[in-house]
């Protein structure tokens, strides 16, 4: 019998991911990266729409019913065969499905589409930092996501590595690790800080702090044990930069909400800035803990964003 939509999506989702990574390493490799400034601070590449129109248009051929929501909003879905995704991951497909997830209707779903996270730094040369966020929500509630890195190098010296998670089933992909117990590590925006952004470190006093570029790169920080905290006290996170993370990090114990401690929702209808900043734990320090050393004045700029 066929899995649930669950394990077809996030199946269909892993091998899509991998495409758009080799989608990202041609734009790069050819050179011509085709920047747009959509904003202040904020790149669009031929990279994020190249990637975008495979994974879009690959995900809703498959699942015609389910609503997708892309960073880089409507895309021409009209691509070549080479970018269009058929074939669902193989091995994801050996899990079974946690019970939860099993009756999950097509209207349920929600996804959020970040082609490359990191577009600051994919253009600066940091490929490292860079992502492609494919985060499932069902209920408003992120419970499923891929975060692939393209620029990953394997043992082996390939290309490319892709992370998963579900809640309810767990994560794999990678070597789960935990960060020194004698530090507080703090990961943060290497490219959109501001004076409050900086307030909430300073007042965290941590041991360490690590300026990566990407939300998705920065939840790997806490995954791998790099980290200990992710602290955004910024408005300018969307939710296709949090879905998929907040998935993968909760379905192993860590915690993904917004600076004040309240789960984002991810509905279709939902407003996309993340208004209230980011903050995420790996599941070692207390989130509640965090948040009571936030000073007032950081405090009052998340809550009038509401
Ligand atoms: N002030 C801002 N303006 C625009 N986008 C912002 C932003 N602050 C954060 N972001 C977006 O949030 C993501 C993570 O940011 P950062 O790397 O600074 O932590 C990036 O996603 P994209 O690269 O997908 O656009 C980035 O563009
Ligand atoms: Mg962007
Ligand atoms: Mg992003
Ligand atoms: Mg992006």
């Amino acid at each position: 019998m066929s899995q649930p939509t669950i394990m077809r999506l996030m199946a269909l989702s892993i091998n899509t991911a991998k495409r758009a990574g080799s989608i990202i390493r041609d734009v790069m490799q050819k050179g011509n990266l085709g920047i747009v400034e959509k904003g202040k601070d904020d790149l669009q590449t031929e990279a994020d729409r190249s990637a975008q129109r495979c994974i879009i248009a690959s995900l809703s051929k498959s699942f015609p019913e389910i609503k997708i929501i892309g960073e880089e909003g409507g895309s021409d879905l009209n691509v070549n065969n080479d970018w269009l995704v058929t074939k669902a991951d193989e091995d994801f497909l050996t899990n079974s499905c946690p019970k939860q997830w099993r009756d999950i209707k097509d209207d349920e779903f929600v996804v959020w589409v970040d082609p490359l996270d990191g577009t600051s730094e994919y253009t600066q040369g940091f490929l490292d930092h860079v992502t492609v966020l494919i985060g499932i929500a069902v209920n408003n509630s992120a419970v499923g996501g891929i975060i692939h890195q393209p620029y990953f190098k394997n043992p082996g010296g390939e290309l490319g590595r892709t992370i998963w998670g579900l809640k309810g089933l767990g994560t794999g992909g990678f070597e789960r690790l935990s960060p020194p117990k004698d530090k507080f590590i703090v990961t943060t925006t290497r490219s959109h800080s501001n004076a409050i952004v900086q307030a909430a470190l300073d007042a965290l006093s941590p041991t360490d702090i690590i300026k990566v570029g990407g939300a998705g790169y920065k939840v790997l920080q806490l995954l791998e044990g790099k980290a200990h905290a992710y602290v955004f006290a910024s408005p300018g996170c969307k939710k296709w930069d949090t879905c998929a993370p907040e998935a993968v990090l909760e379905a192993q114990g860590g915690t993904l909400t917004d600076m004040l401690g309240n789960h984002y929702s991810y509905g279709s209808d939902v407003l996309h800035p993340n208004a209230q900043g980011v903050l995420a734990t790996n599941g070692d320090v207390s989130h509640a803990n965090i948040i009571s050393k936030l000073p007032s004045n950081v405090l009052e700029a998340m809550r009038s964003k509401c």
